[in-house]
């Protein structure tokens, strides 16, 4: 059943953009609240943007077998939570995940049954400007995360969906008439 929606693609391409969006339209999905070792920026909120901890908790649960995946992305470490996953779907809620592309290839092994939608930049030169202007990372930071994004980009055709965030009303248009088809299907399928 389609219950389960993986939101990936490179830092700034407007992941975190379009799942507003898409919560906006449709009320019911749960945003999965990753953990990671990454300093809070300002206005963040553990438990609302991010459960923050240390690298000595994450590794703990990480050896506890607390992760449904789990990576490290340009330095630090970033996963989901089992149990914050399994409570969304014990409420029968349908739940998205914002992760990076290591997290979303983990996914599809282990949970080959998640819709996966990679967000595509419309050029590399765009994918810059927004994380630049964004202004929530330092220069150097934003310069490793553009290359790491170039590996990630390699790797969008092992995705069934991509949908290029040209243009923001367009692209949130294409990702919610997405997720409502897999959710009426996955009605259908239980009724
Ligand atoms: N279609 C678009 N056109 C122009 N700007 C956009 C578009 N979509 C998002 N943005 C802007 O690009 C910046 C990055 O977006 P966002 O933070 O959503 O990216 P992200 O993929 O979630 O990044 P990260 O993976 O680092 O969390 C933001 O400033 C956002 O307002
Ligand atoms: N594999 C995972 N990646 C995650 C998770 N939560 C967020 N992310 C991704 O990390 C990068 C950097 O995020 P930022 O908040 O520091 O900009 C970005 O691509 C996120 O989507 C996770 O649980 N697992």
């Amino acid at each position: 059943m389609a219950r389960v929606f993986v939101i990936t693609g490179p830092s700034g391409v407007g992941k975190g953009t379009l799942i507003r969006r898409l919560r906006e339209a449709i009320p019911e999905l749960r945003l999965s609240v990753s953990a990671t070792t990454r300093k809070p920026r300002p206005g963040e909120a553990h438990g609302r943007d991010y459960w923050f901890l240390d690298d000595a908790e994450f590794a703990r649960r990480v050896e506890a077998g607390d992760f449904v995946e789990h990576a490290e992305y340009a330095g630090r470490r970033y996963g989901t939570l089992r149990e914050e996953l399994d409570r969304h779907l014990a409420d029968g809620a349908p739940v998205v995940l914002e992760i990076e592309v290591q997290g979303a290839q983990q996914v599809r092994g282990t949970m080959p049954e998640a819709i996966q939608v990679f967000v595509v930049p419309p050029s590399f030169e765009e994918l810059r400007e927004r994380l630049e202007s964004r202004g929530t990372d330092d220069p150097e930071v934003v310069q490793r995360r553009l290359e790491v994004s170039r590996g990630e980009l390699r790797q969008q055709e092992q995705f069934d969906h991509r949908i290029v965030n040209d243009d923001l009303e367009r692209a949130t248009d294409e990702l919610v008439g997405l997720v409502r088809e897999h959710l009426a299907e996955a009605h259908r399928t239980a009724h």
